[in-house]
């Protein structure tokens, strides 16, 4: 096991989808995959390995924000061996366009986490990105399922609480299609430790018009980010 993961090694398959909430990680175990077994419960962070469609699959609670984010993606990939992480994830809309329910795949992240600057020195923006051969296969797996994605950058930001709203109209401004926690830490390891990352979120709220999902939206809108996930992870 590592410091944070209770798994042996080889409990853990190359291809992991990581939501932030363990419950959700019970969910699609539970949901969609064969024959899944539980790993690990360390603090509660569930992860379960099982197959999709006859290929061995691991999902994996990442927790909220950037640092547990940061945990979960490094032992996994330097202590599991695991090659490819696909966050599954809720955000808050910026872009007017954007609807509850609607799935985004992040193609870069923007972030005011300090994590990039001290690894940086601050004299470095780097630029947190998703693996392009992980991007093109989800374009191509929603289309052939039929479910409209929306692909372009959004925010890491290490608070959910903002007391800066006009910083997000600044970024919608820039294009910055929506708001969740976690991306720019996953982009940024993975590349550092030569793993693919991808992000795939769906709008549970719209920050500028207050509106938020009730349940069964939840479930139906989280229910084709999962299948999307999961085809572009065994792709
Ligand atoms: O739904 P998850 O994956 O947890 O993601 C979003 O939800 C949490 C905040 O409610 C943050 O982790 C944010 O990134
Ligand atoms: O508004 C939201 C919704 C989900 N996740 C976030 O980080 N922000």
């Amino acid at each position: 096991m590592s410091v944070h993961i209770g798994g042996k090694p080889g409990d853990i398959a190359e291809r992991v989808l990581l939501p932030g909430d363990p419950m959700r990680a019970k969910w699609i175990a539970e949901t969609f995959l064969e024959d899944p077994v539980c790993y690990t419960q360390v603090r509660g962070m569930l992860g379960f390995t099982g197959t999709w469609q006859g290929v061995r699959v691991s999902v994996q609670g990442s927790g909220m924000g950037m640092p547990s984010a940061s945990i979960y993606t490094h032992e996994l990939i330097n202590e599991y061996g695991v090659k490819s992480v696909i966050r599954i994830g809720s955000c808050g809309a910026l872009a007017m366009d954007l609807n509850l329910g609607d799935v985004v795949a992040a193609i870069g992240s923007a972030t005011d986490s300090n994590m990039n600057r001290a690894r940086f020195d601050g004299l470095i923006d780097y630029a947190p990105v998703a693996d392009f051969g992980l991007l093109r296969t989800a374009v191509d797996v929603a289309e052939a399922q039929g479910v409209p994605i929306r692909v372009g950058p959004i925010l890491a930001a290490d608070a959910f609480y903002t007391d800066r709203p006009d910083l997000y109209d600044a970024l919608a401004d820039y294009g910055v299609l929506a708001v969740e926690m976690e991306s720019a830490a996953i982009y940024t390891i993975a590349a550092r430790y030569g793993a693919k990352a991808l992000t795939i979120l769906t709008v549970s709220d719209h920050i500028k018009r207050g509106e938020a999902m009730d349940s069964a939206q939840r479930e139906q809108g989280f229910s084709n980010m999962v299948r999307i996930g999961l085809a572009t992870a065994i792709a």
